[in-house]
């Protein structure tokens, strides 16, 4: 079975709490982006083995979020042994929620190879287990995300007909650290509300912007970029370091950016 593990942007990101379990509370809109990985899962002898190619993922095979999510699943429901193999495409590190997609797609390829008796919603404590992020990935829908992003209700916008331009210029940086830059306040913005308007720009941010962009200058111009090149809206992913922007037309890479990892491409579905 192959399956193919998509990215995610977060538009408007506000952290609005520090929690007892040293999360923090946020208030974010998910949007699924189809830059992928590849996953195959094989029905296996022997024991569980896991090989990869294209980026080198950090770590050992213990530490990947694919077998840790074949783990979980395997000690509440009977399976047979399998061979995953990941061909990892999607930066690491770049506030696009990769690794989360790898594991929510493991839960869900294990599921429907072996036909267990679970919906997607049966997956999410799972995933919720795997990563803040994992539950998202279980729909391939725009959604609002609070509680540590794990608390989904659908939203009614999309990207649908835009062309998206993505850029991670191999700035790394870690979602704990991004975390522990930021001072949580209330949100300015009603978010659910605000994504439903036309005016983006002027109201929706991510708060991870004002702790990282000092930190790395480059972002902040690169982003400043985005709209000299005609964006509608142009933002920080997540934690970073991707910067993305979102056109009505399609734009070409200027040259300069030979050196960062782009993806462009139209988004076709809602
Ligand atoms: C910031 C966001 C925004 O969508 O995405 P990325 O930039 O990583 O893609 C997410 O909240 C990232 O979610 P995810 O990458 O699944 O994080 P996890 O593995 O659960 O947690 C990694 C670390 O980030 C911090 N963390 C994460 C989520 C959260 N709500 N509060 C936190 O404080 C914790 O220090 C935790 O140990
Ligand atoms: N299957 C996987 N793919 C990518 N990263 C993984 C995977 N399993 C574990 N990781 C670890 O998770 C970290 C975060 O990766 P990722 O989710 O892609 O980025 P981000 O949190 O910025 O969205 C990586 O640095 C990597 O060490």
């Amino acid at each position: 079975m192959v399956l193919f593990p998509h990215a995610k942007i977060n538009i408007g990101l506000y952290i609005t709490k520090k929690r007892k379990d040293g999360f923090h509370d946020l208030e974010t809109c998910f949007f699924p982006v189809p830059w992928t990985d590849v996953l195959e899962i094989t029905p296996s002898e022997g024991e569980f083995t896991f090989s990869s190619s294209g980026l080198d993922i950090a770590g050992v095979i213990e530490d990947n979020l694919c077998y840790k999510a074949y783990e979980l699943l395997r000690k509440d429901h009977q399976m047979p042994p399998v061979h995953i193999h990941l061909h990892k495409i999607i930066p690491m590190g770049a506030g696009l929620g990769g690794g989360s997609s790898d594991a929510a797609f493991t839960l869900m390829g294990l599921r429907d190879l072996f036909q267990l008796p679970l919906t997607n919603e049966d997956l999410q404590p799972y995933a919720a287990k795997l990563g803040s992020d994992c539950a998202f990935f279980l729909s391939n829908q725009a959604a609002f995300g609070k509680g540590k992003g794990d608390k989904l209700s659908s939203i009614e916008a999309s990207l649908k007909g835009k062309f998206l331009v993505l850029l991670y210029p191999a700035v790394g940086i870690s979602t704990a650290e991004a975390y522990a830059g930021v001072t949580p306040a209330k949100a300015p913005v009603d978010l659910r509300k605000a994504i439903l308007k036309a005016d983006w720009k002027e109201a929706i941010s991510n708060d991870f912007e004002k702790s990282i962009f000092p930190h790395y200058p480059v972002l902040a111009s690169l982003k400043e970029e985005m709209y000299t090149l005609g964006a509608s809206y142009a933002a920080m992913s997540g934690s970073g370091s991707t910067i993305f922007g979102i056109f009505d037309k399609k734009i070409d890479p200027p040259a300069r950016w030979a050196d960062y990892t782009v993806w462009s491409g139209w988004v076709e579905k809602d």
